[in-house]
């Protein structure tokens, strides 16, 4: 996957607004609720300041009885605003936070295989985990607080001003000043400090990852103090940024409340000259000073979102990142399902069922099972394979042989369209395997590949993953096919024993079996074995061996292997270096 797309913070921030459109309604309370619950605030210090011009005996437009029930009033409401417009904003932020998750999965699953195969996981559970995590901050403490403040700020200056039009302006210098300019200053000389620190989180989670796995080569090979001075430099380095991004932070709120002292006391000293004027009267001079002293709340709350916000536009960006990446092999849909047909027994698998009888291609009936011609490809600059030509034909063994690396198990994954060709044509059962849908092409090929991975879940659940709908009845004809069904029936819970509970005691050999038992639970018409007796003693591959020769009748099996005790059941043995020649091979 590329390395992290430059967007600019604007860029970022439309991007993750646009997704709030769902919940708009819940936005706009909370920004009322917020702006309601600010001017409460305010506005009890501000009848207080009322309350003493009454005390000094100066006449204003509310009594002292009114003065007391409003501000007590004010105090209850402002708790239920407050409280309204936290709920209101965390409801939209974990809303919106399962949404991009959603969204990630479902992005990630476009771009498996072929995007992942050479991603870090480490970092990639960095951004589904903390980066998908820290978003949180933008949708509940940054978006309304933006509006709330935009809307207070107004309001106050119009509240000021109505003493005087230079303290309006003054008022609305200062929120401007402590509101944006500050925070932009400080967020400017944050500079990518936030994007370095996302970034060093995802190589640290990566590293830590790479090193559990491979624990045992480290201890083996004494790596064990090196591995640990590279740990230390990553944390380090991550320590670094956190700490300048905690310095910034700090630094922020110190500018920020100096900021505040100077203007308010250049609203006392500008009040103080226009009262010398008589331009304002000294209620005016009193309540001005009072409101702009109380009201910085909501700009303080933007101010102090001037150092977070790089961190978390940094994590949005990398979240946008796997959003906006392009799969290698898009997934195909809508196209007409196809009939893959058994020549032996004339035996048809409906590959989907719908309305086949209109869709099927009758020629897929005298097609080979597959068909690769001129068939080119190459994972970056390399090329791995090179007109490649060879015909599978239907309810036979084909076994595939070469050197290693000459591409035997990227021909696989072509077949089962992991990746595009650079040129050249497959097709299975008469179709270009561009013209199938995918799912229907998961449903006519079973791949083993050379590792088996299993779910932290019961060995039943684990082979089940191959077919949901399988009864207990299949899956242990599957698992004896597969010479696994003793093994399992040997552990403390027979099927039911989950994964986790025997760590990593499954030796190489119960884990293959296991995928192949995967393989014949499937049940698909047209078999990929990758190596898939490679870690077997003699007596499980011959178990096996029986398996898949007694498969052949309704079954079309490709054999990647290197030993030759295995391709003694193919039927046709192709070398991979004489399938480059460009002629299609058949038997
Ligand atoms: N995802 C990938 N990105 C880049 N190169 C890759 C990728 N997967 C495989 N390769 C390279 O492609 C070449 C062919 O690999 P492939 O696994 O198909 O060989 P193979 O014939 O199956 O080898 P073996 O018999 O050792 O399993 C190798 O050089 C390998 O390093």
């Amino acid at each position: 996957m590329k390395q992290a797309k430059k967007r600019s913070n604007f860029q970022i921030m439309s991007r993750l607004i646009g997704l709030v459109k769902p919940l708009t309604g819940y936005m706009v309370l909370a920004i009322l609720m917020g702006l309601a619950g600010h001017l409460c605030a305010s506005f009890i210090t501000i009848l207080g300041a009322y309350g003493v011009l009454h005390v000094l005996g100066i006449k204003t437009s509310v009594s002292l009885g009114w003065i007391f029930a409003l501000a007590v009033g004010f105090a209850l409401v402002r708790a239920g605003l407050r409280y309204g417009e936290q709920s209101c904003n965390h409801f939209i932020a974990f809303k919106l936070l399962a949404l991009i998750r959603d969204q990630v999965f479902i992005a990630l699953r476009r771009l498996c295989p072929a995007k992942l195969e050479g991603r870090d996981k480490g970092d990639l559970i960095s951004v589904i985990t903390s980066d998908i995590e820290l978003l949180e901050v933008f949708y509940a403490h940054t978006i309304s607080p933006t509006a709330i403040s935009f809307l207070f700020t107004i309001i106050m200056c119009l509240f000021i001003g109505s003493f005087h039009v230079v303290a309006g302006i003054l008022a609305l210098i200062a929120y401007l000043t402590v509101g944006i300019f500050v925070p932009l200053l400080i967020s400017r000389a944050s500079g990518d400090v936030g994007m370095s620190f996302r970034k060093g989180a995802g190589e640290l989670s990566a590293f830590v990852l790479d090193s559990l796995r491979g624990l045992s080569e480290t201890q083996q090979y004494a790596q064990g103090n090196i591995r640990l001075q590279q740990m230390n430099e990553k944390t380090k380095r991550l320590s670094k940024d956190e700490a300048q991004m905690k310095r910034m932070s700090g630094r922020n709120t110190a500018i920020t409340n100096s900021v505040i002292l100077v203007f308010d006391l250049a609203m006392l000293f500008v009040c103080t000259i226009l009262y010398q004027k008589g331009a304002i009267e000294f209620a005016g001079v009193l309540i001005s000073t009072v409101a702009l002293m109380s009201s910085f709340g909501p700009c303080v709350a933007l101010a102090a979102l001037g150092s977070t916000l790089q961190n978390t536009f940094a994590a949005g960006n990398r979240v946008l990142d796997i959003l906006d990446e392009k799969p290698l092999v898009e997934e195909i849909t809508g196209k007409a399902p196809v009939v893959f047909e058994s020549q032996a027994k004339g035996k048809s698998k409906n590959i989907s069922v719908e309305n086949c009888d209109a869709f099927c291609d009758k020629k897929a009936d005298l097609a080979p099972a597959a068909e690769v011609s001129h068939l080119s490809f190459c994972y970056e600059s390399e090329e791995i394979l090179s007109d490649v030509s060879a015909v599978i034909p239907r309810n036979q063994i084909v076994g595939i042989v070469g050197k290693s690396g000459s591409g035997k198990s990227t021909l696989l994954k072509l077949l089962m369209r992991f990746w595009r060709p650079s040129s050249g044509r497959i097709s299975v059962a008469g179709k270009s395997i561009e013209q199938i849908n995918t799912s229907d092409l998961r449903q006519m090929e079973s791949f083993v590949t050379q590792e088996t991975y299993l779910f932290h879940d019961s060995i039943r659940n684990n082979i089940k993953i191959a077919k949901l709908s399988a009864t207990d009845e299949e899956i242990e004809v599957a698992c004896k096919k597969a010479s696994v069904h003793d093994f399992i029936m040997s552990l403390p819970k027979g099927y039911d024993t989950s994964v986790g509970e025997l760590g990593d005691t499954l030796s190489g050999g119960e884990r293959q079996r296991i995928g192949l038992a995967r393989a014949f639970l499937h049940d698909a018409p047209l078999m990929l074995l990758d190596e898939p007796t490679s870690n077997l003693d003699s007596l499980n591959e011959a178990v096996i061996l029986k398996s898949l020769y007694e498969q052949r009748s309704d079954k079309t099996i490709v054999l990647v292997s290197h030993r030759e005790s295995t391709m003694k059941i193919a039927d046709t043995v192709y070398a991979m270096e004489e399938l480059t020649k460009g002629d299609v091979r058949e038997s």
